[in-house]
């Protein structure tokens, strides 16, 4: 991999990299747009196969990060690290905290929260190094964990495309294939099942489909055989790219929504299933729910506040369907021209030279 030619084919601003002996941590923060504001986005920890893929994967979900905070309408640029290492084994509070020191060191240009691997503890323990973090335990009834929020902005999103699809936003008796039962996906399937739709499930850990299957009396399904059932809705939840040559054949639903990041192998992943009449639902789009709550307390959070923007993630997608109706682009393509035109349009009011600019974090 030819980083700087990566970074300047897909314009990112920069990209670090974090060693601490002492804790065993290795991790990467990659930063790539800060027009909108500084880069919030999660930190992942994840058992990386290799270095090449651990940097390729920061770099993927640091520009979704844009996107989504420029969709969502938030004045945050994007921006997302990863610590290699088993999240079951190789955490400890040292290695948090010599993270911490590092984004300590960005001066605010990117702030952290959780992601998968990451919990409120350890955003806790990254919290006595830096102030640039979200989703630490203070803050009065958010828990600090957005998993919730975004499981409430992705059943949101999903009666959306109901919406569309189907010209009824009810989900009642659709079956939906819901894949990775965790921590947002399970708050999902509870929204899912009151309203009465069949789930089918699946995991890689047994224990989460174990009480999908008692909460909700989903059926259960091994990981490959999930985007071979016959369903209405497929619900990617768990890791990215599961939209690809080799699925896209098998998949049979009308519609793809969940709360994955980059589902899509690729963007043509998007133009094969817009070209087969699947309804994809811009993962950045439908997941905003846990970066808006967050992005919140950056204002000094208010939770009905952030509820209030959360519901707007169905008003959204239905802008982002309009688009693509309209000028018959796949709705990835769609969700991509609403983000950068905004982006531009920042870009381009921001052309006078100011002596110190104002900054969001000044309020806090
Ligand atoms: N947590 C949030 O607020 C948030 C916000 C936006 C996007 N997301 C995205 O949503 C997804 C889920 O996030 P989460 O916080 O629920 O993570 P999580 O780790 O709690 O849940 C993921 C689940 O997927 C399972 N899984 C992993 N690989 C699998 C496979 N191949 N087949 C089936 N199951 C598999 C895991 O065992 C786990 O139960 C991630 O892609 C994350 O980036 C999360
Ligand atoms: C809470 C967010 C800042 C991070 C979250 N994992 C996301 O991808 O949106």
């Amino acid at each position: 991999m030819e980083i700087f030619s990566y970074l300047e084919e897909y314009d990112y601003e920069q990209l670090v990299f974090c060693q601490d002996k002492n804790s065993g941590l290795k991790a990467v923060i990659a930063i790539h747009d800060t027009t909108l504001g500084p880069a919030l986005g999660g930190t992942r920890m994840w058992t990386y196969h290799s270095e090449k893929e651990a940097i390729e994967d920061a770099l993927r979900l640091a520009k979704g990060m844009t996107y989504k905070n420029a969709a969502a309408g938030l004045n945050l640029g994007g921006g997302k690290a990863v610590i290699i290492g088993d999240p079951k084994t190789d955490k400890n509070p040292e290695l948090f905290r010599a993270f911490g020191r590092y984004v300590q060191s960005l001066s605010g240009r990117y702030i952290t929260a959780v992601d998968v691997g990451t919990t409120e503890e350890d955003m806790d323990l990254i919290h006595t190094e830096t102030d640039y973090v979200t989703g630490i335990s203070r803050y009065d009834g958010t828990e600090g964990n957005p998993s919730p929020v975004t499981a409430y902005g992705v059943y949101k999103g999903i009666k959306a495309a109901a919406n569309e699809a189907y010209g009824d936003d009810s989900l009642n008796g659709k079956t939906i294939a819901v894949q990775g039962v965790g921590n947002v996906a399970y708050t999902l399937c509870e929204f899912l099942h009151k309203e009465g739709a069949n789930l089918i499930v699946t995991d890689i850990n047994q224990e989460a489909i174990d009480q999908a299957v008692e909460a909700f009396g989903a059926t259960a399904v091994d990981p490959d055989a999930i985007y071979d059932v016959d369903c209405d809705i497929y619900a990617p939840c768990a890791m990215g790219a599961t939209i690809n040559d080799e699925t896209i054949p098998r998949i049979k639903a009308r519609i793809i929504a969940g709360s994955a990041n980059n589902q899509l192998k690729t963007s043509e992943h998007g133009e094969i299933i817009h070209e087969k009449g699947i309804l994809y639902v811009p993962d950045y789009v439908i997941n905003s729910g846990g970066v808006i709550n967050v992005a919140d307390e950056l204002n000094g959070y208010n939770p009905e506040r952030a509820m209030k923007k959360v519901e707007t993630i169905y008003d959204s997608l239905n802008k982002v369907f309009e688009i693509s109706r309209r000028d018959n682009i796949p709705t990835n393509i769609a969700a991509d021209r609403m983000a950068e035109e905004r982006i531009e349009s920042v870009r381009n009011s921001r052309n006078q030279f100011l002596i110190k600019e104002h900054h969001i974090l000044s309020r806090r």
